[in-house]
């Protein structure tokens, strides 16, 4: 043990309470400061959402229009989204970056690589020069970030079809009984629309089995520029020492993805929610993350970084209470005092 980590054990343990009865925020306080590997006095937050648009749409697998990707985008920008509404309510700043919507005009900052991928189960979701490009920006992103003295992020992504390349993509990299990890998606117990989910990733699963060997095929062939910029960006916070919070199922997903690619990204992530999907336990287990290890079980199924915003605004309290509390050793030492006074 550094001497650092030594001291982030002693800062944590000195508190003024119970040791580990303030839980999982505890825990996740500790994780962040160690990531850090120096101490900061104050937390820099930014959410940044990965907005792009899937051609698997075209295949059948959403109940509605994808020109929501475009339109919903939109309302992040001008702080009409759920997920906005959050940052705006608690000060905390974010970007909308379109890494692929299918829009003449960008929304946002404009990293646009093309109007949505192609449509998975006719061809691969993006060329190799495509996957390169996404992942290079999710990291350009983290940089910026960096630069600008953030010091906790979180993901968030928009992307109407993005449920199914998740679950493809999951399912490409997981797990032998992969049926279950597909869905509803936005779709809530539309049935059919479901097994039609299911049939479309077995099939392109069976065409394109043989060339996927890791996580960065499976992302190519099946995945979203979406979930690419998220793993970029994911495995760019271990270099620039950034600890982030990932949200539901894609960026669970898009975990599983970078850690497979680079293992040491799971230091500094935290989950925040666990969504509805049927997926997110599988998808957190490849990251090493058990369920319990999980704040937030709210049934939150929206996307958008929503419980990754949530959990930002829980450690902010952590964080200052760790900043600002008592001591054990000082509360103790005042309690003897006091009962000698008293005796
Ligand atoms: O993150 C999740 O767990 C999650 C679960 C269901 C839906 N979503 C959001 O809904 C959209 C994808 O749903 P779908 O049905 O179009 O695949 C996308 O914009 C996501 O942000 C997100
Ligand atoms: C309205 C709407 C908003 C969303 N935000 C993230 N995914 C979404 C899907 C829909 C349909």
């Amino acid at each position: 043990m550094t001497a650092y980590q030594n001291a982030v054990d002693r800062l944590i343990h000195n508190l003024a309470k119970p040791p580990g009865s303030l839980g999982l925020l505890e825990r996740q306080a500790r994780q962040i400061l160690l990531a850090w590997e120096q101490f900061h006095k104050e937390l820099q937050p930014c959410h940044i959402i990965f907005a792009a648009d899937n051609g698997i749409v075209r295949a059948g697998v959403v109940a509605q229009l994808s020109d929501i990707t475009y339109m919903q985008s939109q309302h992040m920008v001008a702080g009409t989204s759920a997920v906005t509404c959050f940052c705006r309510c608690n000060g905390i700043p974010y970007e909308v970056v379109d890494v692929g919507i299918d829009s003449e005009d960008a929304v946002g900052i404009n990293r646009k690589i093309a109007r949505g991928t192609e449509d998975f189960s006719i061809e691969p979701a993006m060329t190799q020069v495509q996957y390169e490009k996404a992942l290079s920006i999710g990291a350009e992103r983290v940089a910026a970030a960096k630069k600008r003295g953030i010091n906790l992020l979180s993901f968030g992504e928009m992307g109407i079809g993005n449920t199914t390349t998740s679950a493809a993509v999951l399912s490409a990299i997981a797990v032998p009984d992969r049926a279950f990890l597909v869905g509803y998606g936005s779709a809530q117990r539309n049935y059919k629309l479901l097994l039609h989910k299911r049939e479309v990733i077995k099939d392109a699963l069976q065409r394109y089995g043989a060339a996927i060997h890791n996580a960065g095929d499976a992302l190519r062939y099946v995945g979203g520029f979406d979930l690419t910029a998220l793993c970029g960006a994911m495995m760019a916070c271990c270099d620039a020492q950034i600890p982030f919070y990932i949200d539901g199922f894609i960026t669970a997903v898009a975990l599983a993805c970078a850690v497979q690619l680079k293992p040491q990204v799971r230091y500094y992530a935290l989950p925040s929610h666990m969504s509805r999907e049927p997926g997110m336990t599988a998808a957190l287990r490849l990251c090493g993350i058990d369920e319990y290890e999980v704040p937030l079980h709210a049934e939150l199924s929206l996307g958008e970084g929503t419980g990754a915003v949530l959990a930002v605004v829980l450690l902010r309290s952590m964080m200052y209470a760790v900043w600002h509390m008592a001591t054990l050793d000082g509360i103790n030492t005042e309690a003897a005092e006091h009962n000698r006074e008293r005796t």
